[in-house]
């Protein structure tokens, strides 16, 4: 996977000019049907590849517990049940401004550490002084003004992400998805997860694909666009780069794995794919796209893997939060009781740690 008619020397000119010159968001491109039709993708390599970097040493020590803390500020903080109140949306805030204890940051010496958030400003609470924080929460457009008002309350300028587009199956009329956009971005989320139409990307109608996705992308207005391509439903991973590509070419500022509701959710040789896209797209056109895979991520293990991989294929400047999410619900109550065990030799009881 590479850009299909560019020679080696043009790419490395381009790789030079372009870390020179980057723009913060994808504004997009115009539909390239030739590269999406010629694209096909080498199973047996992608799944060298990701048995490669799952084999990689996970680091440890004093390293892991700084490689957790990375892993914490890259997460956005999920609740997508339908029991979801205003209640435990405030929870998820308190628990998105505060992840990890304050006195096991004091014990390693990270309770004053500032960490840029996705707009390269500093997030931090005045009362704590608090600045590790996750990345940002997500919620149904429903719960957006709940998470808004919470996050408000305790002083915090995390960004709101909202699912939207019939999230997560998509299945609802058009201009449906796209006021549900609409409102979402008006009662204050900054970020957008759309969900795109699985019918279309299965039946190879990307030209259909892309226009819903550039109305999206106007709807979003300044909210960044997260497109959830749920790979687990695409069939091949062929057309999961496809499905990737035509993503970015419409203007998503992110292309992520899954909605967490699908039978086959983030898996490491979808996201080979996926960020091989990631890296063929900035190549060919300059606009960095961010990655965020999301559903079933559980354990502290899991996001070191996560973060190896997108060390190794897209490199250091995409391990910051503008470039790179863990999508997860239930991620961070095991990476906070490894901090703890780091930090104090011993495993936390349940009630040691503030739930999420
Ligand atoms: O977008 C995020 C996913 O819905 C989270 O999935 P999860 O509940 O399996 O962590």
């Amino acid at each position: 996977m590479r850009i299909l008619g560019a020679t080696d020397d043009e790419v490395d000119k381009r790789q030079r000019s372009l870390s020179l010159n980057m723009s913060p968001r994808n504004p997009g491109t115009t539909l390239d049907l030739e590269w999406i039709s010629k694209v096909r993708v080498n199973t047996q390599a992608v799944l060298k590849r990701a048995q490669f970097i799952q084999r990689q040493k996970i680091p440890k020590k004093q390293w892991q517990a700084a490689w957790l803390l990375k892993a914490v500020t890259l997460i956005d903080l999920t609740t997508l049940a339908g029991d979801d109140t205003s209640s435990n949306v405030h929870r998820l805030c308190l628990k998105a401004v505060q992840p990890v204890r304050y006195d096991l940051l004091k014990k390693i010496d990270m309770h004053d550490k500032v960490f840029p958030n996705h707009a390269g400003k500093i997030v931090s609470t005045s009362r704590e002084k608090q600045s590790v924080t996750t990345a940002a929460v997500c919620v149904y457009p429903s719960r957006v003004t709940d998470a808004v008002r919470s996050l408000k309350a305790a002083n915090s300028s995390l960004p709101v992400a909202s699912v939207a587009t019939g999230f997560p199956a998509g299945q609802t009329p058009l201009e449906t998805r796209l006021q549900e956009v609409r409102i979402a971005v008006s009662d204050g989320a900054t970020e957008i997860d759309i969900v795109i139409n699985r019918m279309l990307a299965i039946t190879g109608q990307w030209e259909a694909m892309y226009n819903e996705i550039r109305q999206f992308r106007e709807a979003c207005g300044p909210a960044h666009m997260k497109t959830i391509l749920a790979v687990g439903e695409l069939g091949s991973f062929t057309n999961v780069y496809r499905a990737s590509m035509v993503a970015m070419m419409a203007g998503s500022d992110f292309i992520k794995t899954s909605t967490g509701k699908e039978a086959v959710n983030a898996t490491y040789p979808v996201a080979i794919v996926m960020v091989r896209a990631i890296r063929d797209y900035f190549m060919s056109t300059g606009h960095k796209v961010g990655f965020k895979p999301a559903g079933g991520i559980r354990t502290a293990e899991e996001s070191l893997v996560w973060l190896t991989l997108i060390k190794e294929e897209l490199g250091d400047d995409w391990l910051c939060p503008g470039l790179f999410r863990l999508g997860a619900s239930s991620l961070l109550a095991d990476i906070e009781r490894q901090i703890y065990h780091q930090v104090t030799g011993q495993y936390a009881a349940y009630h040691d740690l503030p739930m999420a």
